[in-house]
């Protein structure tokens, strides 16, 4: 599968872009997160997708930020840089849903509303105007976000989102770790993350609103 050169700045420059707004918000605390933008031609057993480097300080911009991987997560140009410790998970999603990109952060909300729910296996969230950044537009629309544990051996949790997945919610919450969302593209990835993070917010307080 030949990616255009033309392709591949394209989605570092995306990249770039998503990774300055969110830093911007604090969602990168100490290293964590990492993005990627799906490039080129998708078939569910092959495909390429630009991802964040390991490890870097996701808060500046650096000209090693970002390396292209295979659907196994395997560098597809020479390089030394290492591509995110959580490729594994990002390549099963776009496998499993053929999105365009999935953004992954780290955030206060996001690890209270995984614990508190942690047993549960799903946070529910009742008929919130947001529900509809989905594109699930039911009236009073109740919806329920999976969560899944956080194991240390990343291939043991890649192994767990295609049971995990729920079709009409685009986003896996990992527990008391972070939140995995994805779209169509940047701009939907993004609309995703950020109603995830709000419906969050909200379900936290009203619970603690209702003690
Ligand atoms: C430094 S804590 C965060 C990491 O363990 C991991 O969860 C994370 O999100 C970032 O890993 P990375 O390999 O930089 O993509
Ligand atoms: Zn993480």
């Amino acid at each position: 599968m030949s990616i255009l050169l033309e392709e591949k700045q394209r989605a570092f420059a995306d990249l770039r872009d998503i990774k300055a707004n969110l830093a911007a918000r604090g969602w990168f605390p100490a290293t964590s997160g990492n993005l990627s933008i799906r490039v080129g031609g998708f078939e569910p057993s092959e495909f390429t997708f630009a991802i964040t480097s390991s490890g870097r300080d996701k808060s500046v911009q650096t000209p090693e930020d970002f390396l292209l991987v295979n659907e196994k997560g395997v560098p597809t140009e020479a390089t030394s840089l290492k591509p995110s410790a959580e490729t594994l998970i990002h390549s099963e999603i776009y496998r499993l849903t053929g999105a365009g990109a999935i953004f992954h952060v780290h955030t206060i909300y996001n690890n209270l509303i995984s614990e508190l729910y942690g047993e549960r296996g799903s946070i529910p969230v009742d008929g919130v105007e947001l529900i509809k950044a989905f594109n699930i537009w039911d009236e009073e629309a109740q919806i329920e976000i999976p969560i899944l544990p956080n194991y240390a051996e990343i291939p043991r949790i890649a192994a767990l989102v295609e049971g995990a997945i729920v079709p009409r919610i685009p986003g896996i919450v990992l527990r008391k770790h972070g939140i995995y969302a994805w779209g169509a593209n940047a701009f939907e990835a993004k609309r995703h993350l950020e109603a995830f993070e709000f419906l969050f917010e909200y379900v936290y307080r009203l619970h603690l609103l209702q003690k």
